[in-house]
């Protein structure tokens, strides 16, 4: 049965991201768009031809959405089924601009590829050590400044799901903070949601060695990212603006401080999913919250409102939603006033002595989801997510 809806998920499901082709803006082209700045519409049109990287699906989407958008006016295309998942990501793509007037349209075009050409361009040319806003990301937006580097999730319209692509970028900008002249690195979310967790569409993507394949590969991506937690070098707090599923939960046991709006909660429905704990949280939550509280969590599925995780020590302090940026900045800013030496050896002698247990803990915990991945419980889950049957 597990293998049937792998299988089912496998034809229905292609891995749509990777086959949404890089001139498809192109494919389309409408004469009614011939206004005024139809010119700087073409010429950008044309750049997008002659850019030297690959910007990514997210904003191949994003250009397809625009130029259809521009050329054609609000969405006019019946939904396609939910399987269809190429079709239905370049019409969610396009139906999410929804009554956009054409010359806007247009003229975000335009400035997308602008931004583009120069921050693909320029990515290359970033000094060290400067202030700078990241460039080459595709599901997260990287700023370093006031000694802080902060890596934000950017995909609010799928609730920061995090999707392979997501999981390479953490991973990426977590080295690269490592080595950076920032004294604290911070994770937080773009939008009304931290992380809604691993995006359920990441098993939809099987390689020509199947399901057993799939469920190896994502077993040594998630130990390698949940490694990356476990040996990050600086203090790492999260700044946790709204709901926090999955994996964006079990990892805070492995931050430093964690900060949330009173808007947070925190869910870790493995359970529901036939799942089983990662990111360590099979220890970090015992030895945080006792046995009790972290089985209620972990094996039952209870979500916690935010004053709930304060008080049971996952989380550090809670702001009202008003003012949490306003204090938490203030507060982050003083921290990575203090000298950085200090802080990072400091948090060297507190985690150090944990972190072979942790690694230890990570190889058990992908080896035993490697399993579960390919059972009945956790395929009737996926794919009934994946067919709007359930949520959380
Ligand atoms: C390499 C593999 C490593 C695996 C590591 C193991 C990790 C395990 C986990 O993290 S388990 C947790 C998995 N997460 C979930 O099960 C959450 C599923 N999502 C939901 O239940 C809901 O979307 C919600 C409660 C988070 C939010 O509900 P609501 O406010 O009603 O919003 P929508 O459902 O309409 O969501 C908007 C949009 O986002 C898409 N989306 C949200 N979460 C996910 C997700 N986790 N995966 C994929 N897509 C997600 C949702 O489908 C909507 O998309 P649409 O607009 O329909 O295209």
């Amino acid at each position: 049965m597990a293998i049937a809806a792998w299988r089912l998920a496998q034809r229905s499901c292609p891995s749509y991201l990777q086959v949404i082709s890089f001139p498809v803006v192109q494919l389309h082209m409408n004469r009614a768009a011939m206004t005024a700045s139809q010119k700087d519409f073409e010429n950008a049109m044309n750049q997008v031809k002659l850019l030297k990287k690959d910007p990514g699906n997210e904003v191949k989407l994003k250009l397809y959405a625009l130029y259809k958008q521009a050329t054609e006016g609000p969405c006019n295309m019946p939904k396609p089924g939910v399987f269809d998942l190429i079709n239905k990501a370049k019409w969610d793509a396009w139906n999410t601009l929804g009554s956009l007037p054409k010359e806007t349209a247009r003229q975000n075009y335009v400035d997308l590829v602008s931004s583009l050409s120069s921050s693909l361009e320029s990515s290359s040319q970033v000094e060290p050590g400067t202030d700078r806003k990241s460039t080459g990301y595709e599901t997260l937006m990287v700023t370093s400044e006031d000694g802080i580097t902060k890596i934000t999730l950017n995909r609010p319209a799928k609730k920061n799901a995090i999707n392979v692509e997501m999981y390479h970028e953490i991973m990426r900008a977590l080295k690269a903070a490592s080595k950076d002249d920032s004294s604290i690195t911070v994770l937080t979310g773009n939008g009304d949601y931290y992380s809604s967790g691993n995006d359920l569409t990441n098993f939809t993507d099987i390689p020509p060695g199947g399901v057993e394949e799939k469920a190896k590969n994502s077993a040594i991506l998630l130990r390698e990212f949940v490694g990356c937690f476990i040996d990050f070098p600086k203090p790492l707090i999260a700044v946790v603006n709204g709901p926090a599923v999955g994996i964006s939960v079990t990892i805070l046991g492995l931050f430093d401080a964690v900060y949330a709006s009173d808007r947070a909660t925190f869910h870790t429905p493995f359970s529901h999913l036939g799942q089983s704990p990662e990111g360590c949280s099979s220890y970090t939550f015992l030895k945080i919250m006792g046995p009790a509280k972290a089985t209620e969590m972990l094996v039952f599925g209870k979500k916690l409102t935010a004053g709930e995780a304060c008080a049971q020590g996952l989380v550090t302090a809670v702001f009202p939603d008003s003012t949490f940026q306003k204090e938490v900045w203030t507060r982050l800013k003083a921290f990575a006033k203090l000298p950085p030496n200090a802080m990072r050896i400091s948090k060297e002698v507190i985690r150090n002595r944990e972190k072979e247990k942790l690694h230890a803990v990570n190889a058990e915990e992908c080896s035993v989801l490697q399993e579960r991945w390919l059972s009945d419980e956790c395929m009737n889950a996926v794919v009934n997510f994946l067919s709007r049957k359930s949520k959380l």
